[in-house]
């Protein structure tokens, strides 16, 4: 399969402050994202995920090693328009991310600033707008609407620009429930449908149980990295990272410990439900 995203060796340190050693955020990251793959970074605060995000469109460039987009060299000025373009990001706070008074014009945006003729700007928002299912707000105002609404908006300006990778930095972390299921299905459908290859960054374990791959970073390092399954049966490993496992696991892990037989990688409450009934009988 083609490889969207690859990094080398990738370091990062930031700038340290006067008579400070400067802060290594990225300590040799290995890692390849498959093209219209789902894959969720988690990781303890600190740990390095937003730095990793921001290293794959070249907000940062890399003080070591190597960061490719689609074959692209990230510290490599020249491509800094094209990666941008293919590497979209969307960030926690929707507010921030606000910078029209009418959506069609916010979504319109980034298109209008890459040059793009009227004509087609038109059709791009259109053709976002549905793809998030805000066709209705074309004409709201975005400051009016819900969080999860106006995360939405700001996935629709990503969407725009027709890029081939969208990057959620921890863009649910300041929605409710409602809204964060709104987000979460919308990347979920993008991905299955458009096949945007999608990086979510997430505190919440559960936005990681249908993605086709988990990483979990640790001091700057990838610590583990597999399907969900695989990532989540860890229990121990994970808590000693000091991060949770979803529900249905930690549910599954308190019966073991109680004694009763009940393998640890269910993901699902069915299969959750059908492992307990298993090892009941
Ligand atoms: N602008 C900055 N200047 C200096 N150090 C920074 C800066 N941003 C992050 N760091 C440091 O780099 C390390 C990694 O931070 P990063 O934000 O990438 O972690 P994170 O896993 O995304 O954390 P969180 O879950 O809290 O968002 C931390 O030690 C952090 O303090």
């Amino acid at each position: 399969m083609a490889t969207m995203i690859e990094t080398n060796e990738l370091r990062f340190a930031y700038p340290a402050e006067e008579g400070e050693t400067p802060v290594l955020a990225l300590d040799g990251v290995d890692v390849q994202i498959e093209k219209g793959s789902f894959v969720v970074v988690l990781g303890h605060n600190g740990s390095g995920k937003s730095t990793l995000a921001k290293t794959f469109n070249a907000v940062l460039l890399p003080s070591g090693g190597k960061v490719y987009v689609q074959g692209m060299d990230t510290s490599n000025e020249g491509l800094l328009l094209a990666i941008r373009q293919r590497v979209g990001m969307v960030f926690q706070n929707p507010d921030n991310q606000i910078v029209a008074n009418v959506v069609e014009e916010d979504v319109a945006f980034a298109p209008e600033n890459l040059g793009v003729p009227t004509e087609e700007i038109r059709k791009k928002v259109d053709d976002a707008l549905a793809a998030v299912r805000m066709s209705e707000f074309v004409t709201h105002a975005p400051h009016l609407l819900s969080g999860g609404q106006k995360q939405r908006i700001a996935i629709a300006g990503v969407i725009a620009m027709e890029p081939d990778c969208i990057v959620l930095d921890e863009a649910t972390a300041m929605l409710d429930p409602v809204g964060r299921q709104e987000v979460l299905s919308t990347i979920y459908r993008l991905n299955r449908e458009k096949h945007i290859t999608v990086v979510l960054i997430t505190h919440h374990m559960n936005e990681a149980e249908q993605a086709d791959r988990v990483l979990v970073m640790k001091s700057g390092k990838v610590a583990m990295d597999g399907a969900p399954r695989e990532v989540f049966s860890q229990v121990e490993a994970l808590r000693d990272m000091g991060l949770t496992v979803p529900d249905t696991v930690d549910l599954l892990d308190r019966l073991r410990h109680q004694g009763v037989d009940v393998p640890l990688d269910a993901l699902s409450v069915e299969e959750c439900a059908d492992a307990i009934a298993a090892a009941l009988q």
